[in-house]
């Protein structure tokens, strides 16, 4: 089974606030991970971490079996990434950004690669609107659009579904179920946990940079008929890591 995370005793610390205290987890090659937390648990600090964007204080990870703080380059041009509240450029329209991204990742077919994602997403009559007058849902949907361009074996999404309606909902966890089915690995972060009960094959559960579980999800609602919501709460309210 080939690992596609591997993260050993991972921190990061900003001043005096510890966002990622050693965290060590894996997840390997087919999983929908979901990592969860409350507000300010460390899960953003930990997928950019994962996808170099910040560098740990202490501890190492590896990426589809790149370091990432040797090769933070590499890793970023191997997965797909959807950063937390990030928005495509207001100035160009929504194919251009992905013409953009497609170029700087050296694909061919672009314009079929994106008439896939306009129609899949089902906004291919927005692709000629400026990025800063799109809705929410639809930048969301474009940023979707951007990480899985180059067809990535593995993407790391910080809080997928926020500004999505319940329709396009409904499309992207489909769409994700999908892609792991056929090989794909996601590593993805919520604090919405029926989305993770609906999606997920395992779960870990970070409260004040403490990693306190990761377990199949199967594993944690089969004792006892307990939901992952009541499992969650008790231990996030047990003060486990605080
Ligand atoms: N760039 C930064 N500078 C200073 N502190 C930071 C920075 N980024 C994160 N933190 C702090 O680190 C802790 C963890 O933040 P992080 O954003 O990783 O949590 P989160 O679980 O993603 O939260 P949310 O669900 O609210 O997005 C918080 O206390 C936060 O204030």
């Amino acid at each position: 089974m080939r690992h596609m995370i591997e993260a050993e005793n991972l921190s990061r610390d900003y001043g005096n606030v510890v966002a990622v205290n050693s965290v060590s987890l894996s997840v390997v090659e087919g999983e929908l991970f979901g990592l969860l937390g409350p507000n300010g648990s460390g899960k953003t600090t930990m997928i950019r971490m994962l996808t170099g964007q910040v560098r740990p204080t202490s501890g190492s990870a590896r990426v589809m079996g790149v370091d990432v703080t040797k090769d933070p380059v590499e890793v970023r041009r191997l997965v797909g990434i959807i950063p937390e509240q990030e928005t495509p450029p207001s100035f160009l329209t929504a194919e251009e950004y992905l013409h953009f991204v497609a170029r700087i990742r050296n694909l061919d077919s672009i314009e079929e690669r994106c008439d896939r994602w306009f129609d899949l997403l089902e906004f291919r009559d927005k692709r000629d609107v400026l990025c800063k007058d799109l809705s929410r849902g639809t930048r969301q949907k474009l940023m979707f659009a951007q990480a899985f361009l180059h067809e990535p074996p593995l993407a790391l999404i910080d809080e997928p579904l926020i500004n999505l309606d319940p329709i396009m909902q409904r499309t992207v966890k489909d769409f994700l179920r999908r892609y792991v089915r056929e090989g794909g690995t996601i590593f993805f972060s919520t604090h919405i946990l029926e989305i993770a009960e609906e999606i997920c094959d395992r779960v870990g559960i970070i409260h004040n940079g403490r990693l306190l579980h990761t377990g199949r999800l199967d594993e944690i609602t089969a004792s006892g008929g307990r939901s992952l919501e009541d499992f969650f709460l008790e231990l996030v309210r047990g003060g486990a890591g605080a």
